[in-house]
């Protein structure tokens, strides 16, 4: 989305906090949505995303969380830099500005590594989501733009807009991956609703093109069941089957057991190799006939 900052905030643009005094040169655009235009900015040579608010009152609870979020010990410490009002044009806007997190977004990252890196980005992710809920907050709006990856599956999220305290009433969403939209439970902030975004997300990345994601899919028709049956037909989903199904039925009892589950079934040593199996067998029988003759011959002594 261009938004008209995108005129007035050219790269070499200086902004001036009003109150902390601190200066930032506008380096590139970095995206923007419906809440803000987010710049990549830069001050005493280091980098930061800066974040510009078009609604005072959504900008003021996205601060409140990351302010929480980077008050405590954990991936987010610190994620939060600096929190003013800048004049632009005569204009007053609040800003805040965090961390910079390279990469791209994770539905790029997987068309242009392959779909087995999702295994890698996934991991992270849950491990990111599983950060927010030990603290008491849930994502919510999560969706593959507001997740960027770098490196090794490096994923971070962005855009904490939506992060809603547990037990509230979800208030920012994306049709597609909110539970209620799929008749699949409520719009309560739980573990759950990020456990069943996380879901829809990856079978989304594994296949784009399922018929459960076309606009012409009819309200009615939407169920968890037609998910469900996609995770079955898609061979991309293979390695992650379990965990979909039970992450869409909502049947894990918190993130951290999903993040395990997850690791377990991307990781696990799930057989031995053919020839590792016919060596071990092959150890085993010398053992046993090693275990025998010994015997043997104890028994032979003592008689
Ligand atoms: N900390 C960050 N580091 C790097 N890029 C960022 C950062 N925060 C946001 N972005 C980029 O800016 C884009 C827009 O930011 P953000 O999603 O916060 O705006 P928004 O107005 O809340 O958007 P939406 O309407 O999707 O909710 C993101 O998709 C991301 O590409």
């Amino acid at each position: 989305m261009i938004t008209s900052f995108d005129r007035r905030l050219p790269s070499g643009h200086v902004l001036n906090g009003k109150w902390n005094r601190n200066r930032y040169e506008v380096v590139r655009r970095l995206g923007s949505g419906a809440n803000g235009a987010v710049f990549l900015v830069q001050r005493e040579k280091t980098e930061y995303a800066l974040k510009i608010g078009f609604d005072a009152v959504d900008h003021q609870s996205e601060i409140n969380v990351l302010a929480d979020l980077s008050g405590r010990e954990g991936a987010f410490s610190g994620y939060l830099k600096d929190v003013d009002d800048v004049l632009i044009e005569g204009e007053t806007y609040p800003f805040y500005v965090m961390k910079y997190v390279r990469g791209v977004s994770l539905r790029d990252y997987v068309r242009l590594k392959g779909a087995d890196w999702l295994s890698l980005a996934g991991l992270r992710l849950l491990s990111r989501l599983n950060e927010l809920h030990k603290q008491g907050w849930i994502f919510s709006d999560l969706k593959a733009d507001n997740v960027l990856v770098s490196g090794y599956g490096e994923a971070e999220l962005v855009d904490y807009g939506g992060v809603t305290a547990k037990g509230r009433a979800v208030r920012q969403f994306t049709e597609i991956h909110d539970r209620a939209y799929w008749h699949a439970g409520s719009r309560t902030a739980d573990e759950g609703y990020d456990l069943f975004a996380f879901a829809v997300l990856c079978l989304q990345l594994a296949a784009p093109d399922a018929a459960c994601f076309s606009s012409r899919m009819l309200p009615q028709n939407r169920s968890v069941e037609v998910l469900l049956e996609e995770v079955r037909l898609q061979p991309a989903c293979r390695p992650y089957r379990d965990f979909l199904r039970k992450a869409l039925l909502g049947q894990f009892p918190s993130s951290e057991l999903a993040r395990q589950t997850w690791k377990d079934a991307v990781y696990g040593i799930k057989e031995k190799p053919a020839g590792v199996v016919r060596s071990l067998r092959w150890l085993h029988a010398g053992f046993a006939a090693s275990l025998g003759i010994g015997l043997w011959a104890f028994y032979l002594y003592l008689t």
